[in-house]
C-alpha cells in the first residue's frame, strides 16, 4: 500500500506584484494570469510527488508585504515552509526578502525555517536589477534553497515547490520524524 499523502502547509510571501499569485496559479492550475489583481488572501491545494512520497500541499498566497507589515498567526500557525518571492526586475523587492525572513524568525522564535527564495520574472532579462550571484549569496547566507523562476514562461515553478518540500523534509528528519514537522516550527 502506498503511504498516504503528507499534509504540508506553505505560505507564499513577498512584496506586492512580484508574481506570488501568478506562480502559485501556474503551479496549481498550470495557467498564466496576465492581469494584476492585488491579492487579499487565497488558499490553494495540490497533491504532488516528491521522492516517491505524495504531499498534499496547502498553499497560502498572501497580500504583498512591505517593511511595516506584521506577520500574523495565519502566516505561521501550522506552517511547514515559506516561499519568499521577489522579482528580478525590482531591487527593492529583493531587499524586502531579508526583512520578511527576519520577521518569520522573530515570530517563530527559531534561527532556521524551511525556505525557498524565489527570484521570479526571469523572462524579463532586459529589466533585470538583481543578479543571479546576489540570489545565490543570499540563499547561501540563509542556508536555504534558491532559484529563479518565471510564471509567464513556466520556468522552474514546479522545481521551486519541489525544493521547498526538500527543505521541509530536512527539518522533519532533523527533528526526529513525521509528527515533528510543523509543530516545532510554530512555537
Ligand atoms: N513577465 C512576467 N510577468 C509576471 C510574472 N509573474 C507575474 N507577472 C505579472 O506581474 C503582475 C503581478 O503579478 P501577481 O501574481 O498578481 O503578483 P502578486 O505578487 O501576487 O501581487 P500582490 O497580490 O499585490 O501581492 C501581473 O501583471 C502578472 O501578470 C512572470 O514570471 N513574468
Amino acid at each position: 500500500m502506498p503511504a498516504p499523502p503528507k499534509p504540508r502547509k506553505i505560505v507564499v510571501l513577498g512584496a506586492p506584484a512580484v508574481g506570488k499569485s501568478s506562480l502559485t496559479i501556474r503551479f496549481v492550475e498550470d495557467k498564466f494570469v496576465d492581469n494584476y489583481y492585488p491579492t487579499i488572501e487565497s488558499s490553494y491545494t495540490k497533491v504532488v510527488k516528491h521522492k516517491n512520497q505524495e504531499y498534499a500541499l496547502e498553499i497560502n498566497d498572501t497580500a504583498g508585504q512591505d517593511e511595516f507589515s506584521i506577520l500574523n498567526n495565519k502566516h505561521s500557525i501550522g506552517t511547514h515552509g515559506y516561499a519568499i518571492v521577489y522579482s528580478i526586475t525590482s531591487r527593492d523587492s529583493f531587499y524586502l526578502c531579508e526583512t520578511i525572513r527576519d520577521k518569520i524568525l522573530n515570530y517563530t522564535g527559531t534561527d532556521w525555517v524551511p525556505i525557498v527564495l524565489i527570484g521570479n520574472k526571469c523572462d524579463l532579462e532586459g529589466q533585470r536589477q538583481v543578479t543571479k550571484e546576489e540570489l545565490a549569496a543570499l540563499g547561501q547566507k540563509w542556508n536555504c534553497s534558491y532559484i529563479e523562476s518565471s510564471a509567464f514562461s513556466n520556468t522552474n515553478i514546479g522545481k521551486a515547490f519541489d525544493l521547498l518540500i526538500a527543505e521541509i523534509e530536512k527539518l522533519d528528519k532533523a527533528s526526529g520524524g513525521e509528527s515533528a514537522g510543523g509543530a516545532c516550527i510554530i512555537q
